[in-house]
């Protein structure tokens, strides 16, 4: 489904990721996990148009995505939940779901909205809040609900898991284990290792803007010299 190559990208004279290459298959869990600053988050941007690629390709279901912008990767259903949630917190609950939409047409998408409460019942308990009076836990469920709204193939979510509680944590990865049994091609970007490993199909480890390891993530998991040598475990 999707197929990254060789991709290269920075800010100004600084390159961030230094030939990056992997792919996500069709209904695939994968993890991509490195420590802080190794790149993840720019690897996401640009996977999503934010981000400009300097060199290599990124093909999506068959079609090059290097070169187009976000609304048009949106569409093509790659969508990414950022870090950080990037809730618009001055609207409502609902009013963030339907921006989440703004790619496809209108008609569905009340039948869409109900779909995310059935989700996310407490979203729907708050539909006319104020996003920002969300607990940081249902801001996050909120974001992934304004990701599905866009009706994507591959979601991106990048550490979704950051910042929040641990039961809060336990509940987010459950949420996410739904979501992949539904089908969906997932690309799990996260610092929470071990629980993303248990999840995850296939994991890529990144250090300084390239992947050095990749493999079955059970295989990961299982293995204490990789997970102290690569990952600090
Ligand atoms: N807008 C920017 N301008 C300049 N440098 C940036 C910018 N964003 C990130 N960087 C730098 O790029 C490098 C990779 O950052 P990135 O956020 O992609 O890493 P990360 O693996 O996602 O880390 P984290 O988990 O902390 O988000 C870091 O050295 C960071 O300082």
């Amino acid at each position: 489904m999707l197929e990254v190559r060789d991709l290269r990208a920075g800010y100004g004279a600084t390159e961030v990721l230094r030939g990056v290459s992997l792919d996500v298959k069709a209904g695939e869990v994968v993890a991509v996990l490195g420590s802080n600053g190794v790149g993840k988050t720019t690897l996401n941007k640009v996977l999503s148009g934010v981000v400009p690629a300097t060199s290599g390709t990124i093909r999506f279901n068959g079609a090059a995505l290097e070169h187009e912008a976000a609304p048009a990767i949106v569409t093509a259903g790659l969508i990414h939940v950022p870090e950080g949630r990037k809730i618009f917190p001055n609207l409502s609950v609902r009013e963030n779901l339907e921006l989440g939409a703004y790619c496809r047409p209108r008609r569905g998408r009340a039948e869409r909205i109900e779909q995310i409460y059935a989700t996310f019942p407490k979203l729907k308990q708050r539909a006319r809040q104020y996003a920002g009076t969300l607990s940081g836990g249902e801001q996050q469920m909120l974001a992934i609900g304004r990701g599905l709204m866009g009706e994507p193939k591959l979601l991106i979510l990048d550490e979704p898991s950051l910042g929040l509680s641990p039961l809060m944590v336990e509940e987010m990865f459950a949420l996410i284990a739904r979501l992949a049994a539904s089908g969906l091609a997932i690309m799990l970007v996260e610092q929470n290792v071990v629980q993303s490993l248990e999840l995850a199909g296939r994991a890529y480890i990144m250090e300084n803007g390239i992947i050095t390891l990749s493999g079955p993530a059970s295989e990961l998991n299982s293995n204490a010299e990789l997970k102290r040598a690569y990952l600090g475990l």
